[in-house]
């Protein structure tokens, strides 16, 4: 299978501000076991972001120039954060784009109003759901159901980054109308960390084994078979 293709004109910074706070992190001798179930050699952790003023101000300058290049000036009513990695960037994206925010939960709360979303959701309001980051794109499909069950409108979600290597996560989302946009890939992390000598060709050639077939690498090293 091929290599992820970059994300475009973002994809290069956020994979250097990745690599430089170190949220990137391999260990292809312990895999991780990710939130399908598939086992990975990579991890990235997106959440480190928040402790960074300077880079979280700068990933969430990146994403509001994705919203009016892709998606649009006056396009949406509210920005939904996913819970709980989405829920901080959404802040910030709401807060710089001046849309209502609100938060999805990952199921509804078992007590109290029982709800799955936070906040003030007009029915037909067009949302953005936002999430730290899409693998194979279950959580995202969760999130967006969970909007489009309150009668809201979903077209766009955006992550900061987007595997680009399962075709379930653009597949899933497709299904539900909704277009996946991200800021970076894996192919943007490979590039600039191989460019910055951050990845020797070991390295390098064992998240490529792993982005070229992560079923098989999944399967190979005790992860399940994910029906997505
Ligand atoms: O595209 P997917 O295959 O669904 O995987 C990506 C999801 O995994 C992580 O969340 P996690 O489940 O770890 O929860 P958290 O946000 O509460 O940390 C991440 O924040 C995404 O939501
Ligand atoms: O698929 C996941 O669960 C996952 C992968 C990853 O790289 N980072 C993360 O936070 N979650």
């Amino acid at each position: 299978m091929a290599l992820p293709v970059s994300a475009g004109p973002s994809g290069p910074v956020v994979a250097r501000i990745l690599l430089e706070i170190e949220a990137v992190h391999l260990r292809p001798d312990q895999p991780f076991t990710l939130t399908s179930g598939r086992a990975s050699p990579v991890y990235i952790d997106c959440r480190k972001i928040i402790s960074y003023p300077r880079a979280r101000r700068k990933v969430i300058e990146l994403a509001a120039e994705l919203v009016e290049r892709e998606i649009g000036f006056e396009s949406l009513d509210a920005v939904a954060g996913g819970e709980t990695a989405g829920i901080p960037y959404a802040a910030w994206l709401s807060d710089r784009l001046n849309l209502p925010m609100l938060y999805v939960r990952k199921k509804p709360k078992g007590f109290g109003r029982g709800a799955q979303i936070e906040g003030n959701l007009p029915i037909g309001a067009r949302c953005l759901v936002m999430e730290d980051l899409a693998t194979a794109g279950g959580s995202l499909a969760t999130f967006v159901d969970a909007v489009k069950q309150a009668e809201a409108k979903v077209e766009h979600a955006l992550v900061i980054f987007h595997y680009g290597t399962f075709p379930q996560s653009t597949a899933t989302l497709a299904e539900r109308g909704v277009k996946l946009h991200g800021l970076a890939t894996w192919r943007d992390v490979l590039d600039v960390a191989s460019a910055s000598g951050r990845l020797d060709a070991k390295a390098q050639a064992s998240v490529i084994s792993f982005l070229e077939d992560p079923e098989a690498w999944s399967l190979a090293h005790g992860g399940k078979v994910a029906a997505t």
